[in-house]
């Protein structure tokens, strides 16, 4: 099971151009998609496609036409009531695979709203993993995630977060080993910016984004699944370090890789593979979501796991 709370969904919309972009020109586009989005909620959908039991936690207006839309797709969700309308976020997707993110902040939350979205995994039985995801909305505060993966851990939860900027800080600021999550999977801009690196460094080199990810794992991060984009992604956990480099993909959009490289590491980690099948498994699921357009989210046909080659990093 793989319970999502994503406290700030999205509307993806998607335009594909022609053509190159060309800032201060007017351009027509040659086409354009709304999907339901956000980082959880992205991870429900792979779930779907894959035949895993999920239950994606959300806030939305009810019986507005993101939520008849997951609904339609069959995406099993509990939408707690929310105020605001739901943000878009826009895709600007070039025919070189070129691909520029306009992401919205989102409507304000309260604190009743997201004691909701907290309670609605809290009152469940633990089991499986629940993964916490995507930016916060405007009025949580920067450690809510950091305080319910404690929660969560607390109640029996394997708990995997997937955030960026102040909401990360806080994850990382509250690092210890009893109440941290299992899975952190921060990308290696968001890696660098908890760690004090140079995100290009950490790209172009998986032993120095190995150094950085151990950090996280010494101060009490189960594992740490760094993304690196067209580098694959490196895995740090107690037992070793590995990196994966993916198979010679066509990129067409990047929306949704690392939603769908979370997806592929606990899919793999629920049927109990060990480590570098599970980065093997990520990192195939990343690649095969960068090759397809908007936020389209892979199913196993698409996924290409034996092309990907993994190798173990010496120990850090
Ligand atoms: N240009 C690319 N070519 C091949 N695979 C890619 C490319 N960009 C992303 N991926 C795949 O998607 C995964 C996640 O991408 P990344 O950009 O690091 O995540 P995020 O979307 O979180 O920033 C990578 O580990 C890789 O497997
Ligand atoms: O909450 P944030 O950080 O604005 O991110 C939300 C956006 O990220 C996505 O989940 C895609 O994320 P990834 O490209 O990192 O997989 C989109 O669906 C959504 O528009």
């Amino acid at each position: 099971m793989i319970v999502t709370v994503t406290p700030n969904p999205s509307i993806d919309r998607t335009v594909a151009l022609p053509g190159p972009l060309t800032r201060g020109a007017v351009h027509r586009v040659a086409s354009h998609v709304d999907e339901p989005g956000g980082k959880g909620v992205n991870i429900s959908r792979a779930c779907l496609a894959a035949g895993v039991p999920t239950l994606a936690v959300l806030p939305a207006v009810s019986g507005d036409g993101f939520v008849r839309d997951l609904e339609r797709l069959g995406v099993p969700c509990l939408v707690v009531p929310h105020a605001g309308s739901m943000r878009v976020n826009l895709t600007i997707s070039e025919p070189d695979g070129t691909t520029t993110k306009l992401n919205a902040f989102g409507a304000d939350t309260s604190p009743d709203e997201l004691e909701a979205l907290a309670d609605a995994v809290l009152a469940r039985p633990a089991g499986g993993w629940a993964v916490l995801a995507g930016s916060l909305p405007p009025g949580a505060p920067d450690d809510w995630y950091a305080g319910l993966a404690s929660r969560l851990r607390s109640a029996g939860w394997a708990v995997a977060v997937d955030t960026s900027g102040a909401a990360l800080d806080a994850v990382v600021a509250a690092l210890t080993p009893a109440a941290a999550p299992s899975l952190i999977k921060p990308n290696a801009e968001e890696l660098a910016s908890v760690t004090g690196e140079d995100p290009a460094k950490l790209e172009a080199d998986p032993r120095l984004t190995a150094v950085a990810a151990q950090s996280l794992v010494d101060r009490g991060a189960g594992a740490v699944l760094a993304t690196l984009g067209p580098g694959g992604a490196v895995l740090v956990d107690g037992s070793g370090a590995w990196h994966a480099q993916p198979p010679a993909t066509r990129v067409v959009s990047t929306v949704g890789a690392g939603d769908a490289s979370m997806f592929g590491y606990l899919h793999a980690d629920l049927l109990g593979l060990p480590a570098p099948e599970r980065l093997a498994s990520a990192v195939a699921y990343g690649s095969a979501a960068a090759g397809l357009p908007g936020t389209t989210v892979p199913t196993p046909d698409d996924v290409r796991v034996a092309d990907v080659l993994v190798r173990q990093l010496d120990p850090v």
